[in-house]
């Protein structure tokens, strides 16, 4: 789908499944869209072009949008408030009122059990902590049983302990359900523990869509490279099936351009070789991090110093040799 705002392209042909039962992050910073695809999936807005199908039925595109309620998703959004003047179960009950008043209650009242609030039926929203007040937000969202969750980063108001807590405990009601679910976070950490896989937008567009490890291990350019963790950049040349660096040569992935590239390695790319092995360094600093150390190395034709770890337990004198480690070189066309 697409979806354009005056002269900004807020999606640009972005084309996503979700299986039942899979939760998928959507991954990407401030402004790439993210938010944009969540309001299109619920049907707060509408795509200038494209389509979405939930179970087969389409629900937008080609004139069949259909109003949110009628979808068979919940929202549960960071700002999505409870109603302040309604009890904790009325605010549950609120999606329920297909039906009667008792089943409501019972299904209400289930719901809040299962992430952890039983007892709290009467209390009102004002008296609720951050974290019990999100836990209501998924029971509300959660009570009418829908096909999809949205979440449009539910935790991020949330302090570090507590939005740990109840960001497992969400994932756990999750799969204990099999409910399918679509989370929006700038966070890739989050989005590599609460999802099976990871779409990776920038700019209104779909970069890689693959599971935490795919993105991790085979990033198709240097932005999806940079996304899951630490990156080196570095200048090289690719030749006759063999790549040079200033860090030295190792064999080409295939497939790879030929010419002038630029290498993206992970920490562990690049390792501690013995002497006469690899690429001459100078250790200019080490930063003690509990059981790892960081360690940054001068190498000759490099721009800066490059970050390294290693096991604090090791010792690791002032002039180092480095060498790459096949397999863990990305490589890509020069920009
Ligand atoms: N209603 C709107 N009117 C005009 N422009 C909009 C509207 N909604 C979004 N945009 C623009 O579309 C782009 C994508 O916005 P979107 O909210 O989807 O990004 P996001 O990735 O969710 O960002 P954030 O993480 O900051 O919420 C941005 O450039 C934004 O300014």
């Amino acid at each position: 789908m697409s979806r354009r705002y005056g002269r900004t392209l807020a999606l640009d042909d972005v084309s996503l499944s979700l299986s039942p039962g899979e939760i998928l992050a959507v991954l990407g910073d401030s402004g790439c869209g993210k938010s944009t695809l969540l309001r299109l999936v619920a049907g707060l807005d509408a795509p200038d072009a494209g389509e979405i199908r939930i179970d087969g039925r389409r629900v937008a595109g080609r004139g069949g949008d259909e109003p949110p309620e009628t979808r068979g998703v919940g929202l549960m959004f960071q700002d999505y408030a409870l109603f302040p003047h309604l009890t904790v179960l009325a605010n549950i009950r609120f999606g329920l009122s297909h039906l009667s008043g008792a089943q409501a209650r019972a299904v209400a009242r289930e719901r809040l059990a299962e992430v952890g609030l039983a007892g709290r039926e009467e209390s009102y929203p004002a008296t609720l902590s951050g974290g019990e007040a999100q836990r209501v937000a998924l029971a509300r969202a959660l009570a009418p049983r829908p096909r999809v969750l949205l979440l449009d980063e539910p935790f991020s108001n949330l302090d570090a302990g507590t939005r740990e807590r109840v960001r497992a405990d969400t994932l756990a009601v999750l799969r204990q359900d099999g409910i399918s679910a679509i989370l929006v976070t700038h966070d890739a950490a989050e989005a590599v523990e609460f999802a099976d896989r990871i779409a990776l937008m920038r700019g209104g567009r779909l970069i890689q869509c693959d599971t935490a490890e795919t993105l991790y291990r085979a990033p198709v350019d240097p932005f999806a490279a940079k996304a899951l963790g630490e990156i080196v950049t570095v200048a090289g040349l690719a030749s006759g099936g063999r790549l040079t660096t200033p860090l030295g040569t190792v064999r080409l992935p295939a497939p790879a351009p030929e010419g002038a590239v630029q290498v993206c390695l992970r920490p562990e790319a690049i390792r501690i070789v013995p002497p006469g092995e690899g690429v001459p360094g100078r250790v200019l600093r080490r930063s003690f991090a509990g059981a790892i150390t960081r360690i940054d190395v001068d190498v000759a034709g490099l721009d800066a110093p490059l970050r390294l770890t290693a096991a604090s337990d090791d010792v690791v004198e002032d002039r180092v040799e480095l060498g790459l480690v096949e397999g863990r070189v990305f490589v890509f066309p020069s920009p």
